[in-house]
């Protein structure tokens, strides 16, 4: 607590074009990074095609570092990779020296994890950012369930707990302000990004300092997650809880 989040800015296009023209309209946007979205590509790429698009982003985006992420359908998103490409896509982000977080889903590691293994193990060898990420847009499991997925993203070695729910009522919310505390307490030396999606969860986007998450997602044209803000209404969210908390800007 104390910490401002980082604003992370999916980036979700279609093919490069679409890409470049989102990245054109984060000129003069308040954020830290981006989440490059993968499986938000029309197309699955081949390795090179794969390579040359994350190699133009990294030089379109100068010196903000890329969270890439790669989002299943088992958890929401788009994607359709089975386990072994999906595997090597993370590998190939790992080596082309241009991704400085990592998305790595749960399911995947815990469902093949001799295969998942030498991709965490890398990720820590090049030092990037481990985010092991959980998602459940059906609704919000008990305190119980949330802690249990915390503590594996803690044992496979996650440098970023990173866990979105659907929130369907403000019940939910406070649930998974909760688990922010009962986590950060536990492993102060991690970090975490605990989610409510939806309008009953929008208090934990706006609260992200207070549940000491270390980044929020704010959407720059249609948002990836539902209750997503807008970059500018979170930035100004954002400063605003940290002056009321009392830490100087
Ligand atoms: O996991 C998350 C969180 C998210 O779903 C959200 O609700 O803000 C948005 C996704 O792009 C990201 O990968």
């Amino acid at each position: 607590m104390g910490i401002k989040p980082k604003i992370c800015v999916p980036l979700m296009g279609k093919d490069l074009h679409e890409l470049n023209a989102l990245i054109k309209k984060l000129t003069g946007a308040t954020f830290d990074l981006v989440e490059w979205r993968v499986d938000g590509l029309e197309v699955t790429p081949s390795d090179q095609e794969f390579l040359r698009i994350l190699k133009d982003l990294r030089t379109h985006l100068g010196a903000a570092p890329i969270l890439l992420t790669y989002r299943t359908a088992l958890e929401g998103g788009n994607g359709d990779l089975d386990p072994e490409h999906y595997c090597n896509l993370l590998k190939m982000a790992i080596q082309s020296g241009c991704v400085d977080l990592l998305d790595v889903e749960l399911q995947m590691i815990e469902n093949h994890y001799v295969l998942m293994n030498p991709c965490l193990l890398e990720c820590k060898k090049r030092g990037i950012e481990l985010v092991i990420s959980k998602h459940d847009f059906k609704g919000t499991p008990s305190l119980k369930v949330l802690e249990s997925w915390a503590d594996k993203m803690r044992y496979f070695g996650a440098d970023v707990l990173k866990i979105a729910v659907m929130a369907e009522s403000k019940s939910d919310a406070l649930k998974v302000m909760a688990l922010s505390e009962l986590e950060n307490k536990k492993s102060p030396e991690l970090q975490t990004v605990f989610i409510a999606m939806g309008n009953a969860g929008l208090i934990t986007r706006y609260a992200a300092e207070f549940m000491g998450s270390a980044l929020v997602f704010a959407s720059l044209d249609a948002g990836t997650g539902p209750g997503q803000m807008p970059i500018k209404q979170t930035s100004d969210a954002l400063d605003l809880l940290h002056q009321i908390m009392g830490f100087e800007n």
